[in-house]
Parts: C-alpha cells; structure tokens; sequence
C-alpha cells in the first residue's frame, strides 16, 4: 500500500464472458453500493462486446470499468479495432494497455503500447500499463531489467500520477496458480516506483502499481498488503463477482 493512494482491484475478464454474465457485474454494483466492498475502487474490464450493456447496468454507480486494449488512432480504416475515444464514448474509465498476451499473440512492442497509452490519454481515459518478465528471465536474474525497459518504454512521459496506472504481472505467475515471493513483488514494485519518480518526478510517488499473477481470495491480503502494492489486476477471479469481491476484501 502507498499512503494518500486509493487502491485499485481491476478485473480483466480477458476472453471470457457472455451476456449472462452481466448478472455478475450487477451483483458487483449492489455489493459496493451496499458498503460490502471495503475502500478500494472497483473496475472491471469485460470483453469488447459486453462493455456496452455493462456500461449500461454501471451507469451512476461506483463500479467503473474499461477496455483490455485500444487502437493508438482514435479512428478510421482498421478493421477489427476499438478505439479509445469510442471506450470514452460509452463512459469508461480505463484502457487496460500492453498486457503480456496481447505482447506475446500480438507482437506488441514497447513503442506500440506507449502509442495505445498516449491514445488513452488524449481520448481521457486512464491507462493501465502492464509489464512484466517471463519464468526464463526471471530464472536468469533479468527480471528487474526486464521490467525497468518496459515501464521506460511502454508509459506514456505526458502522464500524470492519476492517468496512469502500472501494472506488474510476471507471465509466469499469470494462469498459473503461481505466484512471486512477497520479498520479489516488493522488489520490483519498488524498482518500478523508482522509475515513475524519474519519469513523472514527485507525482510518480502517487502512480498507482498494481500487482497480477494468480491473485485469489486467498491470498489477496498478503500480496495487497505488500510495499507499493497499491491494488491488483485479477483474472480468472474477476469473473465471479464472490470472488472478485473476496479479493476487494483485503481493503476492508
Ligand atoms: O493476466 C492477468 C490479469 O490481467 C492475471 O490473470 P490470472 O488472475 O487469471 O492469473
């Protein structure tokens, strides 16, 4: 946690999701309108197709919600991509940018999610950068390297402390039941706050690190309690709103 920073527990219901889904996003709604989800913000990321009607049951609410990846042009000839002006149109809050599987099945470079960051920016919404190492660099000692050159190359230098939100997910960790020591995920988190000084100076000190690999009810208080851990970005455990709030309940 990082004192003076509300936390952050976002779910990225990555490819997953149908219309009767949706009762879940409901059931999220009522439970922090009724006061039953602690301190932290809430915000779900549903895929592209449900983030309309989602839009519609968040409406007025204290839930917000974003996309899971943007266009880096606002809009035009490119077929089969959404735009963040048109996430800000439905009333988002949030582009999820750079997560691991969009580098790896997209070929997404650092220089390609710095661009969909920037669009974010210009579009308002507030972009989530994700990084993070794989298990052989990890295994190799690269880990904090790896992290440094994609938050130096990934997060757009225009941001401020409230438009930008960093996210540390180890691809070994994500899907995989596994997750990082305590003493690992405070390291990197602490590189990363580091970094966010150079780059947005003493507003980097409010930036919000989130931290995503694995993260269950279960273990959601030891890994949100940790040093500039300052929220989660949850997977397989976002789509349950029980279990997506069970997380949230490392805050109450
Ligand atoms: O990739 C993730 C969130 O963006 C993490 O996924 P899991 O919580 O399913 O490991």
């Amino acid at each position: 946690m990082t004192p003076g920073v509300r936390p952050l527990v976002a779910g990225n219901w990555k490819m997953n999701g149908l219309k009767a889904s949706l009762a879940e996003i409901e059931a999220m709604r009522k439970a922090v309108e009724a006061g039953e989800a602690g301190a932290a913000e809430l915000a779900v990321c549903p895929p592209f197709t449900l983030i309309a009607a989602a839009a519609a049951r968040l409406e007025g609410g204290p839930v917000t919600f974003g996309g899971q990846d943007c266009s880096p042009h606002a809009s035009g000839a490119y077929t089969g991509d959404t735009s963040a002006v048109m996430l800000k149109d439905l009333g988002a809050t949030y582009a999820i940018v750079g997560h691991s599987e969009r580098r790896t099945y997209h070929r997404e470079t650092d220089a390609d999610v710095r661009a969909k960051a920037e669009a974010a920016l210009k579009a308002g919404l507030v972009a989530i950068v994700c990084v993070g190492e794989t298990r052989a660099e990890r295994e190799a000692g690269e880990a904090i390297a790896i992290v440094s050159r994609q938050v130096r190359g990934s997060t757009p230098p225009d941001g401020a402390p409230d438009t930008v939100v960093v996210a540390y997910e180890p691809v070994w960790a994500i899907g995989t039941g596994l997750t990082p020591t305590a003493a690992d995920v405070a390291e990197v988190h602490k590189a990363i706050r580091a970094l966010l000084g150079e780059i947005y100076g003493a507003g980097g000190a409010t930036v919000r690190i989130l931290y995503g690999g694995s993260v269950k009810p279960a273990n959601a208080k030891e890994l949100l309690g940790i040093d500039n851990v300052d929220g989660a970005l949850v997977g397989g455990a976002s789509l349950k709103a029980s279990d997506f709030l069970a997380i949230a309940a490392a805050y109450r």
